[in-house]
């Protein structure tokens, strides 16, 4: 907001004096305050940023002290747990867009934010049915001039959707990151030695925030189970492929899903993955 100009002033809360330190050293807010109840004191427009299971505890500090008119909008990456959460506490005349920006790193911190992270990214809203459409027009607007595409949908989807493109494939990062460490016959040290480019992937999904990601899978439970039911069903069926020699099955599986790598990156959706002219020689 602050590269794009798009804010008067930009303040904000952290619970340690030391985050609060950073964020004014690096700039990107004007004032910091040791209370989130101070901070919001005649702000337009509230942005919650901390952990899923942590916005039901900040939006009760701050829902007595919100401007009448002002919104609230939150990053959260989960939906209808933080609605559950956040809403009861905003006061009558308060309009509240959840949101979610499908951009991140797995660095925490106010040193991990740079003014491109939304460019070109989703920034999906799950406005509230009976809200205010000129709340949302106007975050919508606001994502847009950071350079997001947005896209509105019910949070009850969002979160099966999530829990499809995010959530389980984290668990599955975490998952394998744990079994290379629990296996006793490959060495720690060869572990970071050997990594291949796949496994180093996944580590560094692994290094995610683990209050963050707690919360994630304590909050989008029943969407991520299912998913995950899913994913155990197909892990079975390429386990008996392997194990029965079926190559025409694995051959088609992986065939199916370079497909939708393909596409991923066709969309412009993979901002780490080089281009080498593909999709100009639409290949
Ligand atoms: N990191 C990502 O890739 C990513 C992407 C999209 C959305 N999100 C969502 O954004 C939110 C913040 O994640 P982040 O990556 O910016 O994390 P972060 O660790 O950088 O920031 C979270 C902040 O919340 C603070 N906090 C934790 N519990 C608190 C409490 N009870 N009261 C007050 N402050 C508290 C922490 O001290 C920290 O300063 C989460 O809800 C996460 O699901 C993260
Ligand atoms: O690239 C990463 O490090 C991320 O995991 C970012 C990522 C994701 O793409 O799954 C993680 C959680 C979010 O809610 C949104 C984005």
């Amino acid at each position: 907001m602050r590269a794009h100009g798009l804010a008067g002033t930009i303040v904000g809360h952290a619970r340690s004096a030391e985050t609060r330190e950073a964020a004014r050293q690096i700039g990107f807010v004007d004032e910091v305050f040791a209370t989130a109840a101070e901070t919001v004191q005649g702000a337009d427009l509230v942005v919650l940023c901390v952990p899923v299971g942590a916005m039901g505890q900040v939006a009760a500090e701050i829902g007595p002290h919100l401007k009448p008119g002002a919104t609230v909008t939150d990053v959260g990456s989960v939906k209808q747990a933080v609605i559950a959460a956040v809403a009861p506490h905003l006061p009558a005349g308060v309009h509240f867009v959840p949101g979610h920006p499908i951009a991140g790193t797995e660095h925490s911190g106010p040193y991990s934010g740079f003014a491109g992270l939304f460019r070109n990214r989703w920034w999906l809203l799950t406005p509230l049915p009976g809200g205010d459409p000129a709340a949302t027009a106007q975050l919508r607007a606001l994502c847009e001039a950071i350079g997001a595409n947005v896209d509105e949908m019910e949070a009850e989807h969002h979160d099966l959707v999530l829990a499809v493109t995010s959530h389980t494939p984290h668990l599955i990062a975490y998952t394998m990151v744990g079994v290379a460490d629990d296996l006793a016959r490959v060495t720690d040290s060869e572990v970071v030695q050997y990594s291949a480019a796949g496994f180093r992937d996944f580590t560094r999904i692994a290094a995610s925030d683990p209050t963050m990601w707690r919360d994630v899978f304590l909050t989008n439970k029943d969407a991520t189970l299912e998913i995950l039911g899913r994913f155990t069903e197909e892990l079975f069926a390429l386990q008996r492929a392997i194990r029965t020699g079926d190559g025409e099955m694995l051959f088609d599986y992986f065939t199916r899903t370079r497909a939708i790598r393909r596409g991923i990156i066709e969309a412009g959706q993979d901002t780490a993955a080089p281009d080498f002219g593909r999709s100009k020689a639409g290949r």
